[in-house]
């Protein structure tokens, strides 16, 4: 595997789970894998879980690690190509991108969309840089658009939980008082279409997510209607998509309270579990109790991440 950014990438999901499986029986078994193969880790924005659970995967496979936040001790960098270098970036993304790839032999990247302008960040502009100019494979730590490694670990969670052969599943928006991207939703929803499960996303209207991601997915825009007999919830809140109409991408076109998740949205459900990517904004996106209870399965996510990751590391030493 030289790239890992969409579902297709990993394959069959079937021995992509399997594989999983194997992983989280056994973490050290492919210790020999890594011996003397260095994955760099490239952070433009802010992580918790991603830098924690990659690194962790890395050294499980015997790897070694290097984690650079480029946004604090590097030089600034510039991502835009005919500029006149005058401002504050010291060195552009093209050269210091060939001369990470000089240091490594697998590169990670976290880029977030900067919502500003839909062409540039659907076109996965930062992204796809690393992928033409490290000569190293590629994966996304959460890019523009897409964050694979948490719907990996998302789908992980759900076989591990599910009580039936096809579940529901309801992607639910709830509102955050910031403008956040939509790279988790598309992949989820990605995810989602490519797993067996029943799939539907609910959100105000004006939040429609790219269709590129969504594929035939069911909307049903009455939250409380799309949660009825859900077995996981999974929540999440996303700027506008821009897809209806462009001039609002990024924006925040809603902050209604009533679609967040509390124990009357869970009554609906059957006995349905609740999910988030984290981190999340208790109060906004979800109430403590629901939060908190034994039907939360936000930990068990985040400890997936390694797995998840684990199978994309082992798939691209594999393929070096
Ligand atoms: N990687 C998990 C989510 C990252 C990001 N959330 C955030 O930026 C939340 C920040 C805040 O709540 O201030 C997102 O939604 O894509
Ligand atoms: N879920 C997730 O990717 O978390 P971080 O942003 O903390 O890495």
């Amino acid at each position: 595997m030289r790239t890992f950014i969409n579902v297709e990438d990993i394959g069959d999901l079937g021995k992509a789970l399997a594989e999983a499986r194997e992983i989280k029986d056994d973490r050290f078994k492919f210790q020999a894998l890594g011996k003397n193969k260095t994955l760099m880790m490239i952070f433009f924005n802010n992580s918790l879980r991603t830098r924690l659970s990659t690194q962790k995967a890395a050294m499980n496979l015997g790897m070694n690690v290097i984690v650079l936040d480029v946004n604090a001790g590097a030089w600034k960098l510039e991502t835009e190509r005919g500029v006149i270098m005058d401002g504050d970036k010291s060195e552009h993304l093209l050269e210091a991108i060939p001369v990470m790839g000089c240091y490594c032999d697998m590169i990670g990247v976290r880029s977030f969309a900067g919502l500003q302008d839909r062409d540039y960040d659907y076109a996965e502009t930062v992204l796809n840089q690393f992928i033409k100019y490290s000569g190293r494979p590629v994966f996304a730590m959460e890019t523009a658009t897409v964050h694979p490694l948490q719907a990996f670990a998302d789908l992980i969670t759900i076989e591990e939980h599910k009580t039936k052969k096809r579940p529901k599943v309801v992607l639910s928006w709830a509102p955050h008082c910031r403008a956040l991207p939509q790279a988790v939703p598309n992949s989820f929803a990605q995810w989602m279409n490519a797993a067996d499960v029943d799939f539907v996303i609910t959100h105000p209207e004006g939040y429609e997510l790219d269709p590129k991601f969504t594929g035939s997915a069911r909307i049903e825009y009455n939250q409380m209607k799309a949660l009825e007999g859900a077995d996981f919830v999974y929540a999440k809140n996303w700027s506008c998509p821009g897809v209806t109409n462009p001039a609002d991408y990024g924006k925040i076109l809603s902050r209604d309270m009533g679609w967040t998740i509390d124990a009357a949205h869970m009554a609906v459900t059957d006995h349905g579990k609740f999910m988030h990517c984290l981190p999340v904004r208790r109060g906004l996106i979800v109430t403590d109790d629901v939060i908190e209870s034994p039907d939360s399965l936000v930990i068990p996510e985040a400890a997936n991440r390694e797995i998840s990751a684990s199978v994309v590391i082992k798939r691209m030493l594999e393929s070096l």
